[in-house]
């Protein structure tokens, strides 16, 4: 089956394209405002994506506010929550906007794998990414890779995304050793931090299997 790539953090419409002509599936906007790839508002909402692209609004331990705002004025298709969301906040939001919601967990050692259940039974998606490092501003969006073979031979009962540290180069190697059939990159694709490269997203696309 074709696989599924997310490319998170985009900023223009320029950056939208360059994801939809790569063939990925799924473009993300992170409104979390110490990122260097943050969208505020009004940006996110003048962005013009391609048909054939899913927008998920990336947040991180929002509230009703915020989220009242971006569903009320961009078109997204899903919900990424990164931060400290509950499974109570998670069944919540998920119910409150009809959309459907992909949880990020944080991995580092075995010890975080049994919120993988947890979180299963009340999202629609798993997203696994790397612990941040000790001290980092961000939750995500590192370019650090977790130890893959935490994951194998797992048995799912969601639709999940491996994360963390991908690049073209090591994309493959990540889906075969964990089985993924959805990933999901940011660092890996940029020139810069949050200026993405379409070289690179050509490249990562590619080497996913696009
Ligand atoms: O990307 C960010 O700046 C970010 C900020 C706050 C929370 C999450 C963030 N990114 C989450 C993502 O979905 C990233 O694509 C994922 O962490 C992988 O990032 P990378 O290791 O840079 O490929």
């Amino acid at each position: 089956m074709r696989p599924l790539v997310k490319i998170c953090g985009l900023r223009t419409d320029a950056d939208l394209q360059s994801v939809a002509d790569a063939g990925a599936h799924y473009g993300g906007l992170v409104f979390f405002p110490k990122s260097p790839r943050a969208v505020d508002l009004d940006t996110a909402a003048a962005l013009r994506a391609p048909d054939a692209l899913k927008l998920v609004a990336l947040v991180v331990d929002a509230d009703d506010a915020l989220l009242d705002a971006i569903i009320a004025r961009i078109g997204v298709q899903m919900l990424q929550l990164h931060g400290h969301e509950t499974p109570e906040r998670v069944a919540a939001v998920r119910q409150r906007y009809g959309l459907p919601i992909m949880k990020a967990i944080s991995v580092a050692t075995r010890d975080d794998l049994p919120a993988i259940a947890t979180y299963e039974a009340v999202a629609d998606q798993i997203l696994l990414d790397a612990k941040a490092p000790k001290g980092a501003i961000l939750p995500g969006g590192n370019g650090v890779a977790f130890d893959w073979t935490l994951l194998q031979g797992r048995v799912w009962s969601k639709p999940w995304m491996l994360a963390g540290g991908l690049t073209p180069e090591n994309v493959a190697e990540g889906m075969r050793l964990t089985g993924a059939a959805q990933v999901d990159v940011s660092s890996g694709v940029e020139s810069a931090p949050g200026v993405k490269d379409p070289a690179l997203i050509r490249a990562f696309a590619a080497a996913a299997g696009l």
